[in-house]
């Protein structure tokens, strides 16, 4: 796919991963929508994005991607509409937005942002780009976790909504409402890389936090641009669809092929 000019949205912009892939779709071209719930980070990334690429080619928008009804303030419906107000178009998803939690009351809150989030998120982007619903078809890359292709005692609940992540992304990529209307669904599925939500772990998000850290401690760590660079690559490669794509510090890209069959 070529990039230059066309319209992207990303959900949980504001810093991190989200904000990289931001910045890769920018520097490439794109105009873009970025989301999320931190109204004051998303801002000062606002304003440093704009100033960069002009404020014609990028727009921030408050939405809670967890928020399924208008009621409650702005929503995933809110922000695809949007998007397609002020852009025309839309031809890139990628559903970003995640947190970590173990413990109650928060594992709820985990499975509503990660897993009925990248839900909503992609259902929403199949309708807006199918070319059988006036859309010019395009691609979807939802953010898993290399942790969602293993096991790992530390993190069951957060793995498990990233293992839905994938299944979701899978699926969808042989799905009729995506083939038929020319949309691409791909999965990223990074390792560690420096953000937030790895400086974050706690004994809220962790089982065994002193464990936890020290595991995170001696995995290697990408910074946020080597993810975007896996990340627009699935995104620009035509050939991929329903592709897993595993990136970590040590090994680099590596696309994992997961055969299931039902007998
Ligand atoms: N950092 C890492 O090592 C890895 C991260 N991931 C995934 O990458 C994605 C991004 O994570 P990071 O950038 O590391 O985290 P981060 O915490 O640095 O950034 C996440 C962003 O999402 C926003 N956000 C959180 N809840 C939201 C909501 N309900 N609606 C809208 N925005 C919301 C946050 O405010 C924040 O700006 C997540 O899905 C995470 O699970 C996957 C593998 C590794
Ligand atoms: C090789 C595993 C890569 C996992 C990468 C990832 O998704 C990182 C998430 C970091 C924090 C999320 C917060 C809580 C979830 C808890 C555990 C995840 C794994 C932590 C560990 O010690 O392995």
């Amino acid at each position: 796919m070529q990039v230059e000019g066309k319209v992207a949205l990303v959900t949980g912009g504001a810093e991190g991963l989200g904000r990289a892939f931001t910045e890769a779709l920018l520097e490439a071209g794109a105009k873009v929508c970025f989301c999320d719930v931190n109204t004051e980070q998303g801002e000062s990334t606002y304003t440093v994005l704009k100033s960069k690429y002009g404020s014609d080619r990028v727009i921030f928008q408050k939405c809670d991607v967890s928020n399924q009804t208008e009621m409650e303030g702005k929503s995933l419906n809110y922000l695809f509409r949007c998007t397609k107000e002020t852009f025309g178009n839309i031809d890139i998803v990628c559903n970003n937005a995640g947190i970590g939690g173990e413990k109650p009351p928060l594992w709820g809150k985990v499975v509503d942002v990660n897993v009925k989030g990248c839900i909503c998120g992609t259902l929403l982007a199949l309708d807006y780009l199918s070319t059988e619903k006036g859309g010019s078809g395009g691609v979807i890359v939802n953010i898993s976790s290399a942790g969602a292709l293993n096991i790992n005692p530390y993190g069951p609940v957060y793995l498990a909504t990233k293992s839905a992540i994938l299944s979701l992304s899978r699926s969808f990529a042989q799905n009729p409402l995506a083939c038929s209307g020319g949309v691409r669904v791909n999965v990223l599925c990074p390792s560690f890389a420096e953000t937030s939500l790895v400086r974050n772990i706690s004994e809220q998000n962790t089982y065994d936090v002193n464990v936890a850290r020290k595991f995170v401690e001696h995995t290697p760590s990408m910074s946020p641009k080597d993810v975007a660079e896996a990340f627009m690559e699935l995104v620009v490669d035509e050939s991929k669809n329903g592709a897993v794509l595993k990136c970590s510090k040590e090994k680099g890209k590596q696309y994992c092929t997961i055969n299931v069959t039902y007998s």
